[in-house]
This record gives structure tokens, sequence and C-alpha cells, in this order.
């Protein structure tokens, strides 16, 4: 009954073909608004013992072993460094106003909160170069921040530093990130996207790597060592970057899977039978349909029979409308017919398509205001990823409500843990297991998001004492002071 239903749904609305035109540069666009959320700090134990100590403790690790200890070797910032900044950038682009300082020492999580005294607004490459040339004269540490919409801390000031850049989601902020997405299955990194950079580093000089050439084998791409640094090499001030021509046919169909096993053999179909024009495969488990239907407004369940294990999300985009909708078609009714789909819609019209990607993107904001939430961002091999949500559910019990979802395409797993509040209990159930069990699958402790603060000390997981050597090492050649990003990417 249910596969009958499922088959004239998709039969059904196969008849209709969605267009959707993409913006330039949306590929790249990991969240391009800023939202607020309420602020739902724990209280913080002790908070005299800890300004004595020089040292923050985060909301997020309420465990005495995660304390950050401010660098001594930094500066404070005094009244002649705000008057040389206001006479070189004007006094509107130098921020003091309380409620701007606020907003920018906040994180989009709000689990990370800084106490950074002053918020700069360069205009041009020679502005950026002028005050990192400034402040490292002067040891005066510097976060760059783009959008702020970081998961990992890593564009907030933990202590005082100075702020850089400030807006909405940026492309520097994207590039210094390496910022995922959802298609990067089809277009790949922005490591592959990248054809120049031009980065100023923090002594203030530019570096111009800003080719546009396909192809260029003059010895170590340096570029790259600013694509995914997070900002702690050097600021990026402009990029030359290749964007893909707008398609014109773009269908999306939302699927429901009986179990993990059929999503994956879901996904190995797809990326045979669709190839080149499968440009998303996302998926949500049920507990992640649960929170998007709960808590975000407006939202509707696409498949409301009955509820399912796991929620598939498959975006196709082409330019040639009959033969993308063939193969999708093609696709989806043998994938049904093979059991792999239990139940399904394609959208028809830009609403239906919006609603179901608000459904996969709301996942985050609904896990916000669920409460507090640990999140996971980790590369796994695809067959094993959501063991690890299995083997979480078993140690957390009734604690905490364990989420998975995220880019499967990409052997992606988003692991969130949702709870009422933080609370080291949870927390010891969750780390080091999850690292651990990440090592020994060879994954990535992050996929995406980045190291920032919460992860430096975590590096191990993911690379040798060689290689973080080795990137110490150039940390220590382009910034010497130390004073680009301090405590995020590397170990503190
Ligand atoms: O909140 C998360 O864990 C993931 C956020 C983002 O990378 C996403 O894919 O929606
Ligand atoms: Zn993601």
């Amino acid at each position: 009954m249910e596969k009958w239903r499922a088959t004239s749904n998709l039969r059904r609305s196969l008849k209709s073909v969605l267009n959707r035109r993409l913006s330039p540069g949306s590929d790249f666009t990991y969240f391009n608004e800023k939202r607020s959320f309420p602020a739902r700090f724990n209280p913080i134990r002790d908070q005299r013992s800890l300004r004595e100590a020089n040292a923050i403790q985060y909301r997020y690790f309420s465990s005495v072993s995660t304390l950050v200890q401010r660098n001594p070797s930094f500066s404070t910032l005094n009244s002649d460094d705000i008057s040389y900044f206001k006479r070189l950038l004007g006094e509107k682009n130098v921020i003091q106003d309380e409620d701007r300082l606020e907003t920018a020492n906040t994180d989009w999580m709000h689990k990370y909160k800084g106490s950074s005294k002053l918020l700069l607004q360069p205009r041009s490459t020679e502005e950026v170069s002028q005050i990192l040339k400034y402040c490292n004269s002067r040891c005066l540490a510097v976060v760059p921040q783009g959008g702020n919409t970081g998961l990992v801390g890593g564009s907030v000031p933990v202590f005082d530093e100075s702020s850089g850049a400030k807006g909405s989601c940026q492309i520097g902020g994207n590039v210094s990130t390496n910022a995922g997405g959802l298609r990067l299955v089809r277009y790949g990194s922005l490591h592959g996207n990248v054809l120049g950079v031009e980065a100023v580093l923090a002594n203030g000089d530019v570096l111009d790597m800003l080719g546009t050439l396909r192809k260029d084998n003059t010895g170590y791409d340096l570029k790259h060592l600013f694509i995914g640094s997070e900002g702690s090499l050097g600021i990026v001030t402009k990029v030359s970057i290749l964007t893909p021509p707008k398609l014109s046919s773009v269908n999306i169909a939302f699927l429901a899977c009986k179990d993990y096993s059929s999503c994956q053999k879901l996904l190995m179909e797809a990326k045979r039978k669709l190839g080149e024009i499968l440009s998303a495969f996302e998926f949500l488990d049920n507990q992640a349909m649960n929170l998007v239907l709960h808590h975000l407004d407006g939202v509707r369940n696409p498949l409301p029979a009955s509820m399912h294990s796991f929620y598939v999300l498959i975006e196709t985009t082409g330019s040639d409308e009959s033969y993308d909708r063939e193969k999708l078609e093609a696709f989806l009714l043998s994938s049904m017919e093979g059991g792999l789909i239990s139940d399904g819609v394609l959208a028809q019209d830009i609403n239906q398509a919006s609603s179901f990607w608000r459904i996969r993107e709301g996942v985050p904001e609904a896990l916000m205001k669920a409460g507090a939430v640990y999140k996971y961002d980790l590369s796994l091999p695809v067959e094993k990823m959501y063991n690890l949500v299995d083997d979480m559910r078993v140690r957390l019990g009734n604690l905490a409500k364990v989420v998975g979802f995220g880019h499967l395409g990409d052997g992606n797993l988003h692991l969130n843990i949702s709870a009422p509040q933080y609370d080291d209990t949870i927390l010891e159930q969750i780390e080091p297991y999850v690292y651990e069990w990440t090592f020994k699958h060879r994954g990535s402790i992050s996929a995406e998001h980045g190291l920032g603060l919460m992860k430096a000390n975590k590096i191990h997981y993911s690379k040798s004492p060689e290689t973080v050597q080795i990137m110490a090492s150039i940390k220590k050649l382009l910034d010497p002071n130390g004073i680009l990003n301090p405590y995020k990417v590397l170990p503190h």
C-alpha cells in the first residue's frame, strides 16, 4: 500500500519538472545569512579565579582540562593603538560600540564568547596590510572574522584580540575555512575551485597568488596553505574562483528509506546511474526529522503517512530537461522496485523544492532550538558511519538524543547530541570516544567545519605528529609572533 502510494506520488510528480536557477556562487555559500538565537550559556564556575589565572573557560567545555591560557607575550590594547587605527581607517571603521562588540565576540552557536574590545573594518588590502603590520610590531593578537557563522569557535576572539573584517558570510571566510556545503558531491571542495588567492601575512606583506590559470605547475602551490587554514597563516583579501554556469534543469526528490543500508545502497546506485547530474545526496535520520517538524514553524512532512527511519534528499542539476527527467525517473522507479526507497515525492515547483531543502537545512536550527547541542563533523567510510550513531545511542541511553544527518554523498556525518543542557556526564560519554572511533576508522574529526578552538587540541586524531610539527613550523615561519587567530587550529 505504502509502496503503491509512493510510486503513484513519484509518477504523478514526475509529470512536471522543476526549473530553478541557482544564484551564482550559491554552491559555495555555507550559511549565507546570519541568524540569531537566544544565548544558552551555562553559568561558568569560579569566574574570579579564572580571571586571576588569565584564563578562559568555555561554556561548552566545563572541565578544567579545557582551560585556555592567554598567551603572555601578547600586548594589551591601549589608547594609542585606537588612535592609530582611527587615523588609518577613519572613526566609523573602528568599532567600540558594546552591542556590536558583543555580536563579534559571540559565535553563531552561542557557545564561545570572547572579550575583544575592538572591531576594525578595513576596506582594502592596503588597510589590512597596515593593520597587521602595526599589530605585529605591537604584538597585538588578531582574529580575522567574516560572517562569524562557524561551528567550531574559529572566528571568535578568545581573549582580547582585535577583530578584523566583519559582515555577512563572506567569500574570504569561505575560502579560509574551505567551507564544504551541500553540493560538494558535484563541484568538489574549494581546494579544487579556487584558482588564485591574495593573502596578507602577519607582518603586513601581501602575497600575490591571484592567478586565474587552470594549469600552473611551477613548484609549491602555496595558495592551498591559505585555503582551510582558518585565518591562522594570513588574511585572504582576494580570490579568483571557478563559477560553474547556471544550469536550467533542477530536480529534487525527498525519499524515505527503511534502514541505513538502503540509504547507502541508494547512494551507490545514484552515483552509478545519475552520474554527472547528481548535485546533492543528503540524509537525515528519524531523530533529525522529528526535531525539524517539532521546532521549525511552517515545516510540513512531505511523506506524512508514517514516520520512516531515514530520509534522503536527492538533487540533480543539468542542462537538458528531458534527459535529466528521464534519468531521474528511471533511477527512482528502479530503486523503488528494488526496495531501496520505501516512499518518496518529487518537487513539482520551486516552493516544494525549497520546502524539501528547508527540512534538511533546518536541522542545525532545530537542534539549536531544542537545547544544548554537542556537534561532531566527521568524515567516515559511508558503510561504517551510522554504526557510530548507534554506538552513541547505546552509550548515552536516556541522557541525550543522538541525531545523525549530513552529506552522505561526501561521506560526511554530522553527529549531533542534543540535551536539555550542557553536562559533564554527557560529555564524558561522548569524548574521547567519538574521536577515537574516528581515528580507528581512519576518518577525519573535521570534514568541513575546521578545527577552530573546539578541536585544536584534538588535531592528533587526524594528523600524525610529524604532520602537526610541520604545520607548526609553517605557522612559525609565516606568523613568528603567533598573532593571527591564536589558540585555533594548532594545539595550545
Ligand atoms: O550543524 C551541523 O552539525 C552541520 C551544519 C552544516 O554543516 C550542515 O550541513 O547543515
Ligand atoms: Zn554540513
